[in-house]
């Protein structure tokens, strides 16, 4: 339900979010809801990386136990320890997905993987119990290929396109698409296959994060015309694109440091600002009419989420009112600068 000066979101989902551990996490977790969202998708690239049910069960109890307002999706990391029975037993848990990192292409992926072939008898459990995999569609970097940040994303599409083939029932979800080429291979992909797209990927460009090192992330902001093609697919109105934040809090000194060749503080942190944001930034190239879809029914009908009676009475009022933005977020010693700190926004939470 929309006017023009507020908009009624029926229980907004983040397909895609770092929560990490211990006192950072106590910082951002609750900041998924101040953000405007009922739902995160939880990525596992912790130390350790969570790697068994078990372990992402309890990691479930700790973001219970700091925000339980929040529903929280749960992801297992894919690394050789994961066999075809720990997938049956993570989805008869309720654990949603598998998250895939290529080694070495950003935070925390020193145990990703470097070939997919090892693991297509996990890929075949998961197909059958409907668990979904989650793609960090990068190739490292590598000057033998040619292979840098701006066309790490690209190069990797061939991956998806074979997987796809390969496993045609297994849902797959392109995480934090950045290129023209993702969006034209997403599309051209059958419905078991879904994208995620970021608020910072929908405003930045190389020129903003060269020499700015808390607009750097993983995948990095490409071309104008790039930034183009994801605006273009949420215009549109695609059921298969959809908002996931992959809203990464690193520490202030780490951020203020970090560069393409030491992707270990990757991240740009919206949480706390994300649906105005996404709100402000859709209005800004003409697509606040899908605003709902895109942070909210898409991704929900993708995952088999869609919202019920109850849900739709935990919908979110945005107002159009200006807003500054907090530079810094602070809990005790945890500090993470907020991405578009001092700038305005157009819309906010009521
Ligand atoms: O893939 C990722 C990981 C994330 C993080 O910091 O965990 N930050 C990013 O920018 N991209």
């Amino acid at each position: 339900m929309s006017s023009d000066e507020v908009i009624r979101i029926a229980s907004p989902a983040d397909f895609h979010v770092h929560l990490r551990q211990g006192r950072l996490s106590a910082l951002v977790t609750p900041h998924v809801r101040k953000g405007g969202f009922t739902l995160a998708y939880v990525m596992p690239n912790l130390k350790p990386p969570i790697t068994s049910t078990e372990q992402a069960l309890a990691y479930k109890g700790d973001l219970e136990a700091l925000d339980p307002d929040v529903e929280y999706l749960m992801t297992l990391y894919l690394s050789p320890e994961l066999t075809p029975d720990e997938i049956r037993k993570a989805s008869r848990a309720g654990i949603v997905g598998v998250k895939s990192y290529p080694r070495g292409v950003t935070t925390n992926s020193d145990g990703g993987i470097e070939s997919y072939e090892p693991y297509y008898p996990v890929f075949e459990a998961m197909q059958e119990v409907g668990m979904v995999l989650n793609l960090h569609g990068e190739i490292p970097s590598n000057p033998a290929t040619n292979t840098c940040v701006l066309n790490a994303e690209p190069q990797f599409l061939p991956h998806l396109v074979s997987l796809h083939v390969r496993f045609p029932r297994l849902r797959i979800v392109l995480e934090h698409a950045t290129t023209r080429a993702a969006v034209e291979t997403v599309k051209s992909l059958g419905d078991t296959v879904g994208c995620t797209i970021t608020a910072h990927h929908l405003s930045l460009t190389v020129d903003d994060w060269a020499g700015q090192s808390f607009h750097f992330c993983k995948p990095v902001a490409k071309y104008p015309d790039d930034r183009e093609a994801l605006q273009e697919v949420i215009r549109e109105g695609h059921p298969r694109f959809f908002l996931g934040s992959d809203s990464a809090p690193h520490p202030p000194a780490a951020k203020a440091t970090a560069t393409p060749t030491d992707a270990c503080a990757a991240g740009v942190y919206t949480s706390p600002i994300l649906l105005p944001l996404t709100a402000h930034l859709l209005e800004s190239f003409g697509a606040l009419d899908k605003l709902e879809g895109f942070v909210s029914t898409f991704g929900r009908k993708f995952y088999g989420k869609e919202v019920t009676g109850t849900e739709s009475q935990a919908s979110v009022t945005l107002r159009k009112k200006k807003t500054t933005v907090d530079k810094v977020w602070a809990l005790e010693t945890e500090e993470v600068v907020s991405f578009w700190a001092g700038k305005e926004l157009n819309w906010s939470l009521e």
